[in-house]
């Protein structure tokens, strides 16, 4: 078996590939009606074929009566076969919009419903080309060759029985043009899969520089690195165009060589068909017959060679997005579910990594009682944020294990899990939408006046003065908010969430100091029984808890009240002081 039959052949088995070729049944009435159309065409290329022909063998024996009505048949068959053609392309081209909007949705589905450590693993630009690029090339697969593949076998059979009727051996010469064209491109070996996965690969770049330039364009603009931008940009751009041009070279080479079995053909066929004729067996009609049907019955074949290339762009193409399209997506809804109200958390010598040989949290063990709040305390790169992220089950740890109300974490189901967290971040991602949309997110059953009461309880006065208010678009990722607004937004939205276990990362670094004591008063008032991890840098954000955990280098150095370790002046209390040193120098 050649590389290229092999590799279609794997393609062909891959389950995401198989997944993708189910939304064609979706669409089976709109397949069938393209192919309906198609048939039909073919069946008024064949009248229009037998009309001419008659009209030239019979010639002068033709009264004008019958020469009417064949020239009147032809007429109507030249109409129906545009009017099918029409039909087949409009048809094709809903075909085409669905299944794209289909794809689109069946992958971003996918792409949703894997962990979060598929996606840190990747950058957002690789994601991006995926659901473009690579969904293109496999969507011109499913629209456009998958019917030619069921339609136009049958063409090739009623036009080959066809012109056999008229005359075998013209029959014979039409029939075999179309799998010598096949034959002659398939002798065409070439690096073309290497040259298509190269150029897939340059189109990830491309839009990864776009993409990076385009969401750092600030840092770009301030350190004035639009020369290094722009030359970095070219070079791939050059690469691109070398492959993009080197691909239609081969593409042009190999239409070159497909077009000589078809002219071989349509020598051979006038030339044996005027013999025929000069010798009586055959009239004029059978050769125009030939010459009108040549093509068609060779279309199977050189779409053949088409869908060959086709797949081998799938194959080499569309890799990432069958990858994505194989996964197994996080579970998120077996086990119990995690009733809301206090929650207690107990971590015991649990030990994760990121990659194997890094250890990032080594026999972490501690417990927070329901209700009660706690600070997360540690250098940067400790692993306070990794803590948090095996909570959320974005990760699962290595050793140890995480319960939550007693029961093992992996007991619950992940959607409830995630229901009872609830997390302010120094850094909150805002949707393009409104405030009111932003504040509800995750809670769409949330009444107006609600939304307003959590939004007052954040302190977010600046509401009132924009010009509408909570119904104020943020512009994306929140841009026309300032960070400390932002703040407030993410503030407000965990208090309408009222989750049983929240998790503040220093959610007030961009408040003023006036704004920071409002919001620390009005915490046990919002937050109510919910357990609270706070992780902190600043000292006037955890005074109020009930105990400290210091982490260091992934281990718990040190627990308690935070006056007590205050007055240990151990590890946490010289963390402290020298963190206070710093921020006072700078
Ligand atoms: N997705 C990831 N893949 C690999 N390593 C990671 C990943 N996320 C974090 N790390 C590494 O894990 C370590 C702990 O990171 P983590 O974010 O938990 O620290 P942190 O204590 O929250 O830090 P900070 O206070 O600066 O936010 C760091 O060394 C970091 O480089």
């Amino acid at each position: 078996m050649s590389a290229q039959a092999r590799s279609i052949t794997s393609l062909i088995k891959r389950q995401g590939f198989k997944q993708i070729l189910t939304l064609c049944k979706r669409y089976r009435i709109l397949y069938l009606s393209v192919l309906a159309l198609q048939l039909g065409g073919t069946g008024a290329a064949l009248l229009l074929a037998e009309f001419s022909r008659r009209i030239f063998d019979k010639g002068t024996l033709l009264s004008h009566h019958e020469l009417t009505r064949l020239i009147i048949g032809i007429v109507i068959m030249v109409i129906l076969a545009m009017l099918f053609s029409l039909g087949a392309r409009i048809c094709n081209q809903i075909v085409n919009t669905n299944i794209v909007f289909s794809m689109r949705q069946m992958v971003l589905n996918q792409l949703t419903s894997l962990s979060l450590k598929y996606h840190e693993g990747k950058h957002s630009a690789h994601t991006q080309n995926i659901l473009f690029n690579e969904l293109e090339i496999v969507k011109q697969f499913i629209v456009f060759d998958i019917l030619r593949l069921i339609s136009l076998p049958f063409s090739f059979i009623a036009i080959g029985i066809y012109l056999f009727t008229v005359n075998p051996l013209l029959g014979v010469i039409a029939v075999l043009v179309g799998p010598l064209q096949l034959l002659s491109n398939l002798v065409l070996k070439s690096s073309f899969k290497e040259l298509i996965a190269s150029q897939q690969a340059n189109g990830g770049e491309v839009f990864f520089h776009m993409n990076e330039t385009l969401s750092g364009i600030r840092e770009v603009k301030m350190n004035q690195l639009e020369g290094s931008v722009h030359s970095r940009f070219e070079r791939v751009c050059r690469e691109g165009i070398r492959l993009w041009v080197s691909i239609e070279k081969m593409e042009a080479l190999r239409e070159f060589v497909r077009l000589i079995p078809e002219k071989i053909g349509y020598i051979l066929g006038i030339s044996v068909g005027a013999y025929l004729m000069v010798d009586g067996q055959i009239g004029s009609g059978a050769i125009i017959a030939f010459l009108t049907l040549l093509d068609r019955v060779s279309e199977p074949f050189i779409s053949m060679t088409s869908i060959i290339s086709s797949l081998q762009r799938v194959s080499a193409g569309a890799d990432n997005l069958l990858s994505v399209m194989e996964m197994e997506p996080e579970p998120t809804t077996r086990g119990h579910v995690l009733s809301e109200g206090p929650c207690s958390i107990r971590f015991e010598n649990v030990s994760f990594s990121y990659q194997d040989d890094r250890p990032i949290l080594r026999d972490v063990s501690f417990e927070i009682p329901a209700g009660k709040s706690v600070a997360l305390v540690g250098p940067s790169g400790s692993g306070k944020s990794t803590l948090i992220k095996l909570l959320y089950r974005f990760y699962e740890p290595d050793g140890g294990s995480i319960t939550l109300n007693g029961k093992r974490i992996e007991d619950y189901t992940v959607s409830s899990i995630r229901e009872q967290l609830s997390a302010v971040t120094q850094d909150v991602y805002l949707f393009d939408g409104s405030i009111r949309e932003n504040i509800e997110i995750g809670y769409a059953d949330a009444k107006l006046e609600d939304v307003a009461k959590a939004a007052k309880l954040s302190q977010s006065t600046f509401i009132e003065r924009m010009p509408e208010g909570l119904e104020t678009k943020v512009g994306e990722r929140g841009i026309k908010l300032s960070h400390g607004q932002r703040q407030r937004i993410g503030i407000a939205r965990a208090i309408l969430r009222r989750a049983s276990i929240l998790i503040l990362d220093e959610p007030t670094s961009a408040l003023d100091v006036e704004t920071e004591a409002m919001f620390q008063y009005d915490l046990p008032q919002w937050a109510g029984n919910s357990t609270k991890i706070i992780i902190a840098h600043r000292l006037s954000t955890i005074r109020d808890v009930d105990y400290v955990i210091f982490l260091e280098h992934g281990r718990v150095q040190e627990i308690g009240s935070p006056k007590d370790l205050l007055m240990a002046n151990g590890r946490f209390s010289d963390f402290w002081k020298s963190q206070q040193i710093h921020e006072f120098v700078s």
